[in-house]
This record gives C-alpha cells, structure tokens and sequence, in this order.
C-alpha cells in the first residue's frame, strides 16, 4: 500500500502516531449555524447555511414561509436526517409566526423529501405542540409561541443526542478495535451540518480525533452530489483530523489492501427489523466490510427509528433528477424547476440516469446501531423491539 501512495506522486501514508503535531484537534462546524431562528428586526425568518454552496462559499438562505423551506429542502441547502426534523419544526412555528395556515404548511413541509423519517417527525411535534395551544384556548401568538418552543427543544435534545452518540461510539469502537489508531471509512455527510450538535457518525470520529484515537477517516466522496467531498471533508479538514478523500468507487481497494477498520455511517431511516436507509452507496460499502470483516457501524439517534416501517422493502426511497448524474455541478447550482443543473455535461444528451438518493442496508450486514441510548446489534437482539419502543415514546412526549 505504501507503494501505491508513492506512485500517486503524493505522500497520504497515515501519520506515525495518531497525535502527531499535524493531527491538531480545532473546531469542526462552520463558523456559520446550519440553522437559526431570527426573531425581529430580522425575523421572524428561519437562516440556514446554504449547504449547496460549501465549501467555496459560507452563506446563508433566508426563508420567510413554508414554500422557501420546502425548495431549500429539495435542493439540500438543508439536508441530513436531524437536521431535516429540526427544519420541519422550526418551518411549522414560521408558518404560524408569519400568519400562514400551519396546517397546510405542514403538509407540504413534511412532504418535501420522503425517506428521512425525522423530517415528518420534527414538522408532527411542532403542529402538536400548536394545536395543543389553539386546543387550549391560546391565540394564534401564543400557539405559534409553543410550535417554536417546540422546535427549540428539538434543537436542544439533538444537540444533547448527538455528545453522547459520540461518546456510545467512541467506547464501541475502542472495544472493538483495541489499540487506538482508528482506521474509519465514511460516506455521505454526518456532521455539524446535520445537526443541532456535531452529527452522528462524524461526531464519533470527531471524538476518536480529540481523544487522539483517529488515525485517519477515510472519505466517500459521495457522488453525485458530493456530500462527502464537499461537505465531510470540509468539516474533517477544519477539525484538523487527518483525513483522504476517495471516490466511492475505491472503497473495495482500500478494504482489499487492509486499510479500513470501521466503517461509521449515518441513517435517513431504521425500519423496525433494523434495515438502514441511508446515502445511496452505503449499502455496498456494508457489503464489502462484512467479505472483510470489517465491523459496519450505523449512528442515529433514536428518532430515526421508525417503527411504522416493518422492514427495509417498506421504506420509500427518494428518486432524483437525472441531471444531477448527466451533469457535473461543483458546487451544486440549484436552478428553477430542476430539469436542468446547469453544470458541465458528461453524457449524451437526453440520457436518463438511475438516481436514487439513498439505498437500504439489510438488518444482517449491520454490526451495530448507536444511538444516544446505547448500542444495539440488530441481529443478536432480534430485531429493534426496544428501540422501537423508545421512539415510539419519544415522539409522543
Ligand atoms: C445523520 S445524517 C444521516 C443521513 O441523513 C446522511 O448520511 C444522508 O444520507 C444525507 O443525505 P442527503 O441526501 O444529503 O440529505
């Protein structure tokens, strides 16, 4: 392996001890929020980081109703499954703030993406929390006071989810792998830009970083849109973690030269017999740490449980635009109506692509599940039975 880092012309062996000077332990979330609520003079408006801007630009999208929110939704200027939930509740108490009808509002916001169970989650909990209020005499303010307290608390407790995933996480890992010097392969995008915290799977390596345990996390690039590229490493290279970038492609490569000892992912939904639905290019990568032996790690919090959802057949998977593969867009322009992405093209005109954002990982490829309850294996437990009923309570509190 040390020869083929050398043929590349490029120097990437990992670091000989995993707290050399050049592994420094810095801030990885932007310096922006992924999400504020802006009350007045500015609001009440909710502000994101527009994610489809990263890493060439930091800046924010203002969304002032619900049908903002739902294109921001769509074009993944706010995406990652807790994030999403956390949008949808903040997009119900805007809804109300700004005097629109909040049921419809939560109709559409809930519908603008299908496979992320937190978004329905989030945009259920704020309607509640109004609808309670309007139920118990309050006036539109004061019932759009309680959608927002709502959303604030949803912020919070991911925030809180998120620091002791990290540290359920940490210690599964340390066990498994003893020794330190953590080898961890992840896709997609898991951080701060999910979350209220600092994410799922990456708050894991993030914490396996600071604690000097990370001897290098290996990024997806995550085509097409390059949330790993574009996202992870940007997050990973501002932690000052030592991290690679890889197509996804050359993932089996890197397990076939022995260089991965984990593979750490999130999830956009966990049926009840523990199938994973999460960035489409996860489940061959669960395919290949198992012919390696390679423990395959799946990190959500408990809302992403879905209990509704039997099993992995049952979880709809989104279907996106074929421009999105036909064309290449660094970083992803969002253009109106979406027929076009306006970016470099790299197929024939008129080529349709297979384009689905996220596949389904069966229950008997995942090691583990971590959520910020503890670790759950879904074969040797039997399926999620405990699990599924703990998210059953959450989201009735
Ligand atoms: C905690 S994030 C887990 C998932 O939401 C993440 O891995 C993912 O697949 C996000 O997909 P995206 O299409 O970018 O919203």
């Amino acid at each position: 392996m040390a020869d083929q880092y050398a043929q590349s012309g490029e120097d990437i062996r990992p670091p000989e001890t995993p707290t050399s000077p050049a592994n420094q332990v810095k801030e990885a979330a932007p310096a922006i929020p992924a999400i504020r609520w802006a009350e007045p003079p500015e609001g009440p408006v909710l502000v994101l980081l527009d994610q489809t801007r990263l890493p060439g630009e930091e800046t924010e999208l203002v969304c002032t109703d619900a049908p903002a929110l739902v294109e921001a939704i769509r074009m993944l200027a706010v995406r990652g499954a807790p994030l999403l939930g956390i949008a949808g509740a903040y997009g119900v108490a805007l809804a109300a703030a700004r005097g629109f009808d909040v049921d419809e509002a939560a109709v559409t916001i809930a519908g603008a993406r299908p496979t992320a169970v937190n978004l329905g989650y989030g945009v259920r909990r704020a309607l509640a929390a109004y609808r309670s209020a309007v139920a118990g005499g309050a006036g539109r303010e004061r019932a759009g006071a309680a959608a927002l307290a709502a959303a604030r608390a949803l912020h919070r407790e991911d925030a809180e989810a998120s620091a002791r995933m990290a540290v359920h996480g940490l210690a599964l890992l340390d066990e498994m792998l003893p020794g330190g010097g953590h080898r961890i392969l992840t896709h997609c995008n898991t951080g701060s830009l999910v979350s209220g915290g600092e994410g799922t799977a990456f708050a894991v390596a993030l914490a396996a970083h600071r604690e000097g345990r990370l001897r290098r996390l290996w990024v997806d690039e995550t085509r097409p849109l390059m949330q790993g590229s574009r996202l992870t490493a940007y997050e990973a290279a501002r932690s000052g973690m030592a991290y690679t970038l890889l197509t996804d492609s050359a993932a089996g490569s890197l397990f076939a030269a022995g260089e991965v000892d984990a593979v750490l992912i999130g999830a956009d939904r966990i049926a009840a017999d523990g199938s994973v639905a999460n960035k489409v290019g996860s489940y061959p990568l669960a395919v290949l740490a198992r012919y390696h032996h390679v423990p395959f790690i799946v990190v959500a919090p408990v809302t992403t449980v879905d209990p509704e959802t039997p099993d992995g057949a049952s979880i709809e998977v989104e279907q996106r635009a074929s421009h999105e593969v036909t064309e290449v867009t660094a970083p992803y322009v969002p253009m109106a109506g979406f027929e076009a992405g306006g970016g470099i093209v790299v197929a024939p005109l008129g080529t349709q692509a297979y384009n689905p954002a996220f596949d389904v990982t069966p229950p008997e490829l995942v090691t583990a599940i971590v959520t910020e309850e503890g670790v759950v294996s879904p074969v040797t437990a039997g399926g999620l039975g405990e699990l599924c009923a703990r998210s059953r309570q959450v989201s009735m509190s």
